[in-house]
């Protein structure tokens, strides 16, 4: 017979915080939010720490280059995601791991054949008033100018002209070579006056262009997630299919941390790519998923998994529990494993941190998946929302919105689901959809930031590690969750009384 498990499935919305005594020097500039991201033995600490708890849901319509490099900025890290061709997603790769603060890679560029009419139309495109003309149109080919808004004019100049005959050729251009550093380009810009100066390398590339306008952009992101040569940090998703082949790709190209995506880590072909995985690559951290029990839990971390992934069925796109009957509330999976992982690290002294993926509807909910024991979180909705997020930017009446799709959809095209026997998916595990849109990944980050940092220090800790040790949490039921809301009529809903 069946076995049910004791204990009913809960989410996070069943539960609120407690408050703890606050001392005098707890307050919200003494938090920190450092928590490890990988396996440590005890009395070590972890070789990666995330210095916010937050990373990106292996997804096609959340983790861009972009989104993976806004992320770490912010102290968090992006899974590139791997429903892909290796090819591709080494590429992404790169791209986060070239990253170098204040150097952009230029995203206006035209050859200089081209129209004055293209070089409109490009400049429109991207909404930037600088292009590089290369030989190949491409933003790494061969330096041939400069060309801005200021070059031309469409009423004055012939639309059917060349590029050519307004640019800057490079002889006039002042560039750097590929090892100027970012203070020195900067002292360029302004000694010389520039708004501009191309970077590029021995045979004439293009490697960069650096702004005027982008002086103090480093200066924003104290809590910058970088390796040890000052490069940003990045994870990628891998599966239990082309594992062989897709992991040395992308630990070559500088992949700092791996994870198995699955909607089902509790199988036997996750532990074998686990252990193929620790066995050829052991230096590149490798986790596992997802899972919502603390026997699953052990299985992966015995397999290996130098962290493991929590959660079935709790996304906001994700109807596996709809269509599988499979699953589990988030705070229930998250209390039962984070119980195996302390019993795991009880015995054999290592702590394998766990992350709360799913299930988070609101800013606060972060709070809970921490206290209840999660080291770090993994959202989708919540960061497909910015303008980082690959999905388009929608118009609507009630104001924009952003396309925002499951790996489960059809839309997806998931070919690792194609496994189902048919040319398509015989069922879908996910939904395809909008979500309204939220502006530039930092400002939002820095609000939800700014409730944590304000929810630990109600009750009373600084880190993470000691609200996990202290917090206090207790059920709600309907009436008290009515309470918690607004009772009175909202001035923004009737105005200002005159
Ligand atoms: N977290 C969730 O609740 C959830 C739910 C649904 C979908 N998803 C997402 O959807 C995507 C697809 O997930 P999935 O679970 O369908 O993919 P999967 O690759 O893990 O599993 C697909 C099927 O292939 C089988 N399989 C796995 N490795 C195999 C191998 N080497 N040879 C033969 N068969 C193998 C599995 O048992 C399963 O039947 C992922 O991005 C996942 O995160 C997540």
């Amino acid at each position: 017979m069946a076995q049910i498990i004791a204990g009913v499935s809960r989410t996070f919305n069943e539960y609120l915080l407690l408050p703890n005594r606050t001392a005098l020097d707890c307050s919200v500039a003494a938090v920190d939010l450092r928590t490890p991201l990988v396996r440590y033995a005890a009395g070590q600490s972890s070789t990666i720490e995330l210095r916010t708890p937050f990373t990106s849901a292996i997804m096609q319509a959340v983790s861009s280059p972009e989104l993976a490099i806004a992320l770490a900025r912010n102290g968090g890290l992006g899974f590139l995601h791997h429903n892909r061709s290796i090819d591709e997603q080494v590429e992404d790769v790169v791209t986060v791991k070239n990253f170098k603060a204040g150097f952009v890679v230029s995203d206006t560029n035209v050859r200089p054949e081209d129209s004055l009419r293209r070089l409109n139309e490009v400049m429109a495109r991207t909404g930037h008033s600088t292009a590089a003309v290369t030989e190949n149109g491409g933003a790494t080919g061969r330096l041939l100018g400069l060309v801005t808004s200021r070059d031309f004019h469409p009423q004055r100049h012939d639309p059917d002209a060349p590029v050519s005959s307004r640019m800057r050729p490079i002889t006039e251009v002042a560039h750097a070579t590929a090892d100027v550093t970012l203070s020195e380009a900067n002292a360029r810009l302004w000694e010389e006056r520039l708004d501009c100066l191309p970077v590029v390398d021995e045979l004439g590339r293009l490697r960069h262009l650096v702004f005027r306008a982008d002086y103090t952009d480093n200066k924003r992101f104290p809590a910058q997630l970088v390796d040890d040569a000052k490069r940003l940090r990045v994870g990628a998703g891998v599966n239990t299919h082309d594992y062989r082949e897709r992991v040395p790709a992308l630990v070559e190209a500088g992949a700092d941390v791996l994870c198995f995506d699955s909607s089902d880590g509790y199988s036997d072909w996750q532990a074998e790519a686990l252990r193929w995985a620790k066995k050829h690559y052991p230096e590149v951290p490798i986790g596992g998923g997802n899972i919502v029990d603390g026997d699953a839990f052990r299985f992966l971390a015995e397999a290996g998994a130098d962290f493991v992934k929590v959660g079935v069925g709790g996304g906001a796109i994700c109807i596996t529990r709809d269509q599988k009957g499979i699953g589990r509330g988030q705070a229930s999976a998250v209390l039962d494993v984070a119980a195996a992982r302390d019993s795991y690290r009880e015995e054999t002294g290592e702590y394998v941190p766990i992350c709360s993926d799913g299930g988070l509807a609101h800013d606060y909910h972060v709070a809970l998946a921490l206290a209840m024991g999660a080291d770090f979180v993994m959202m989708g909705r919540y960061f497909a929302r910015f303008d980082q997020a690959p999905g388009a930017k929608v118009p609507t009446r009630e104001g924009f919105v952003k396309e925002y799709w499951g790996e489960g959809s059809n839309r997806a095209r998931n070919w690792q689901r194609y496994g189902q026997g048919t040319q398509g998916l015989l069922f879908e595990e996910g939904v395809d959809g909008f979500v309204p849109y939220a502006g530039d990944l930092s400002e939002g980050l820095a609000t939800t930031i700014a409730k944590l940092r304000a929810t630990m220090v109600s009750c009373g800790a600084t880190t993470v590690p000691r609200f996990q040790a202290t917090a206090r949490l207790t059920l709600v039921s309907d009436q008290s969750l009515q309470e918690g809301h607004a009772t009175v009529t909202l001035r923004e809903t009737t105005g200002s009384p005159s």
